[in-house]
């Protein structure tokens, strides 16, 4: 496939320090869209020279902070116009994915693990560069947008149609998602009364409840048990083989290994490696 045959992200972008939810974008794809297998070495996600940069206002300079009297300072000062200072996060990142890969995404505190993923989900606008992908990103991170207040049969229902699934297709697909999830009688309490690991396979069972294009995964499995862990990355693997193209963040290396076939190590916004999985961790772990 061409490159000008993919989709240029920008046009959807929001504002990178508006943190307001995002409208959820025009509807994606059905269910089985994503599913219909393409060779194994067609482009998925390009990353052009890609530079993003948040804007932080009000944030103080290095000289100004430190004890009270500073604060106090700082706090008057912000009476006048407020100081803008800028997070180059993304400094020119460039690669390009491929159906069936499962991108693990590795580096320190900072380094711009998170950006990356939403700037590939379109959250982010390019400050610098492009980023293309080939049919809908989707973003599944530890803060997806379900509803705290409401249950999690009605969490369920709600990001099933956020997905674009139509009301068979939740009935359908109901019961799988409750089962794997494994949160059994939990489904009918809010989701503010769970753990954090409940939340996050909770959300896992959703999201991968559909075929993605490309998944974006922040985090997702660190909550998890070890056998939920288990039957997540034997779940990554089916959605590889259904044509799709998964991107993990995680902290836990272990699970990187298990689940990727290709890694990308940033350092300081930079691509600091990206190769096969056994040698880049070897070079991040010396
Ligand atoms: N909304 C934001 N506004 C301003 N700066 C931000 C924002 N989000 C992230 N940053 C900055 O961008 C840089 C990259 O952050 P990012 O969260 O992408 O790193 P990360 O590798 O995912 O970190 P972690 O492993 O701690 O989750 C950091 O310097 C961070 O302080």
């Amino acid at each position: 496939m061409a490159v000008a045959e993919l989709t240029k992200e920008p046009s959807r972008m929001a504002h990178p320090y508006d943190e307001t939810p995002q409208p959820a974008a025009a509807a994606p794809a059905p269910v089985e869209a994503a599913a219909e297998a393409a060779p194994a070495s067609t482009p998925t996600v390009i990353v052009d020279d890609l530079h993003i940069v948040y804007r932080v206002y009000g944030a103080a300079s290095a000289a100004e902070k430190g004890n009270a009297a500073n604060a106090l300072l700082r706090i008057l000062r912000r009476q006048g116009r407020p100081q803008m200072k800028e997070v180059h996060a993304i400094k020119g990142v460039s690669f390009v994915a491929h159906h069936g890969d499962a991108i693990g995404v590795i580096g320190r505190n900072g380094s711009g693990k998170s950006t990356l993923l939403r700037a590939i989900a379109g959250l982010l606008p390019p400050h610098k560069g492009a980023v293309y992908t080939d049919g809908q990103p989707s973003l599944l991170g530890v803060n997806a947008a379900l509803m705290r207040e409401l249950t999690g049969e009605r969490n369920v229902v709600l990001g099933c149609y956020a997905m674009g699934m139509t009301p068979a297709q939740v009935r359908e697909k109901y019961d799988e998602i409750v089962e794997f999830s494994g949160i059994g009688e939990f489904v009918q309490f809010p989701m503010s009364t769970y753990s954090s690991g409940m939340g996050a396979r909770l959300r896992f069972a959703i999201a991968s409840a559909k075929a993605h294009d490309v998944l974006l995964i922040d985090e997702a499995l660190a909550t998890g048990d070890r056998d939920f862990k288990r039957k997540s990355q034997e779940r990554i693997q089916q959605m590889r083989k259904e044509a799709g193209t998964v991107f993990l963040v995680a902290h836990n290396l272990d699970v990187i290994e298990e689940t990727c076939n290709r890694v990308i190590w940033l350092h300081k916004g930079k691509i600091k490696m990206d190769g096969d999985p056994a040698t880049v961790l070897a070079a991040y772990n010396s």
